[in-house]
């Protein structure tokens, strides 16, 4: 008995002093933050608050860079340019995974939706990235601009009838089914009629993703991670419950893109999508072996990647390497659902912002839709090449996504080795995160930064561009910047050309924004009445 009571001490013990060293090493390399408790880290604290609060409360006491702990696994927040600037471009290689919480397949261990170019680590990742990166250049855009119209067009129908009732309407509903149809048409060739039928399964599906709030009990698991080999068993059995109970997005999603390629197997027409290009990769080892990717990428920054892009038409890499290693049907199926999930709801978000400014700001709609009108004169037509030139529009963007990010809470990495900066070491295997609202608010990158202020992009030498981070940045800077970019330009040109956009009775002044687990969005959505142009849509209907 006293054998078992001195033996339970001696694992007690053991497991505080591994623990206490655990825990404290932020600290003892020169990062600050709240004290964290033994078991769960700062878990407890960090779910009562909001991505804001917490963000905006660790700046407040900490400055530009500090830390705390999820579960067992240490997290520095920055806000620092120079550190950011690091370990997105000049050091990438060092920090080129994202976030990771320590646990075989993650947070929801499904093996078949884990392998994707979000959670996809190191050399698996460049291949990923390599296969994908194609299907969103110039050209291949171009191609898709049918697609995309015709569901612009579904839009705008919709938009003609709220505006014949003469009611106002939330457009940033409206907006939601838009991406959902634009996503499943152009990725999957999938018409899921979701504009008129928003109870659509697979739009439910996609936004419970982002409504979720991951349960504390699965929290609980990234406490001990060294368990997990223990543990995952018991993960994947709650996971396997709630696929069968419906609650999960990733299996109602597969559904769909299983039906989508079984379609294409009997189908022999090939359709230029993201589907097809990722169904037709095929492996060849030896191309990626004789030259390293990452030489490519690494030290290129949004802008410099862009250049890269708008001078060949697509980025270099992807050229390059294309079809340079295959997917297994599992990891197109993963790829597939990501493609969904992160196209629809941060691209109808930032058009919803966006309408909200337009809305309150009427001087800005002007001047937005007089481009928009003498583009029209001077092209004829609104497509891939003509919106691009909408430079004044292209500022409205920016400053919507620098005022109002939809993706706050995304952009991480995971260090893969000490890396010293400064007076601290940001110790290996920690998650570093970029707070992007506060980022995008810190008055000593962005001059007045609570003024809604369009020209603030005119000039790029008037801001560092590391400081926005609307798509983040580097060589794992969002893949489908460009596909959301033409898409929210498209349809933005066609809308302003036919419609005004004036306030209703419920346009919120001040928008009520929603924090959730990694965007933010509109709460009670964005009210507006449209009233037609009458002259521009006669034009447009002849042209
Ligand atoms: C306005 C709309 C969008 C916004 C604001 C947005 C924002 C972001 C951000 C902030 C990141 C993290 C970048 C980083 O860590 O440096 C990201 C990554 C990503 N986004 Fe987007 N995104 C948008 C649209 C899209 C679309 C349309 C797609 C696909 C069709 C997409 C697919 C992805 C993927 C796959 C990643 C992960 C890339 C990787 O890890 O290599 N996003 N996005």
């Amino acid at each position: 008995m006293i054998g078992t009571i001195i033996f339970v001490l001696i694992l007690l013990i053991t497991f505080y002093v591994i623990r206490k060293h655990r825990m404290s090493i932020l600290k003892r390399n020169g990062i600050h933050g709240p004290e964290p408790n033994l078991i769960a880290g700062n878990i407890f604290s960090l779910l009562k608050k909001s991505n804001f609060e917490r963000s905006q409360e660790l700046i407040e006491k900490y400055g530009k860079t500090s830390g705390y702990y999820v579960g067992a696994k240490p997290n520095v927040m920055t806000i620092d340019l120079e550190l950011i600037k690091r370990f997105q471009i000049k050091d990438f290689d060092k920090f080129s995974d994202r976030q990771t919480f320590g646990l075989k397949h993650g947070i929801r261990p499904n093996p078949r939706f884990s392998e994707n170019v979000i959670g996809s680590r190191g050399a698996r990742w460049k291949e990923h990235r390599t296969i994908l990166n194609p299907t969103f250049s110039a050209m291949k855009l171009k191609m898709v601009t049918p697609i995309i119209e015709s569901a612009i067009d579904i839009f705008i129908n919709k938009v003609d009838k709220h505006s014949k009732n003469g009611n106002e309407f939330n457009i940033y509903e409206d907006f939601q089914l838009l991406t959902a149809d634009v996503i499943s048409k152009t990725a999957f060739g999938i018409d899921t009629n979701v504009q008129y039928d928003p109870k659509n399964e697979f739009f439910l599906a996609a936004k419970m993703v982002f409504d979720t709030k991951p349960s504390r009990f699965i929290l609980l698991f990234t406490c001990f991670p060294e368990l997990d080999i223990l543990m995952y068993p018991f993960r994947r059995l709650l996971e396997i419950i709630r696929e069968a109970r419906g609650k999960s997005a990733s299996a109602i999603l597969s559904k769909l893109i299983e039906a989508a390629i079984r379609l294409r197997k009997d189908r022999p027409v090939k359709t230029p999508d993201l589907l097809q290009l990722m169904l037709d990769a095929q492996a060849s080892d030896d191309e990626l072996k004789q030259k390293d990717m990452s030489n490519l990428t690494i030290e290129m920054s949004n802008d410099e990647m862009n250049a890269v892009t708008e001078k060949n038409g697509t980025l270099n890499m992807g050229e390059k390497f294309k079809n340079s290693k295959s997917l297994t049907q599992d990891e197109v199926i993963a790829n597939a659902i990501i493609f969904y999930e992160a196209g629809y709801e941060t691209t109808s978000t930032t058009l919803g912002f966006i309408a909200h400014f337009l809305v309150t700001r009427q001087d800005i709609q002007d001047k937005v839709r007089q481009e928009v009108n003498e583009l029209f004169k001077r092209e004829g037509k609104f497509d891939y090449n003509t919106v691009n030139k909408l430079a004044y529009m292209q500022c409205v963007i920016n400053e919507s996504m620098r005022f109002y990010p939809p993706v706050t809470n995304f952009i991480t990495r995971n260090t893969k080795e000490d890396y010293h900066y400064k007076d601290m070491i940001i110790p290996k295997d920690s998650t570093i995160r970029i707070p992007t609202y506060q980022l995008h608010h810190c008055e000593e990158y962005w001059p007045n930064p609570e003024v809604f202020d369009p020209e603030r992009f005119r000039d790029k030498k008037n801001y560092d561009s590391v400081a926005f981070q609307g798509f983040g940045n580097g060589p794992r800077n969002c893949i489908g910047m460009r596909f959301a970019l033409y898409e929210i330009k498209l349809a933005l040109a066609k809308l302003l050309f036919r419609y005004k956009l004036v306030p209703g009775p419920s346009t919120e002044n001040e928008l009520t924004i929603e924090q959730k687990i990694i965007t933010e969005t509109p709460k009670y959505g964005v009210f507006v009445k449209a009233v037609p142009l009458l002259n521009n849509k006669i034009i447009f209907e002849k042209a």
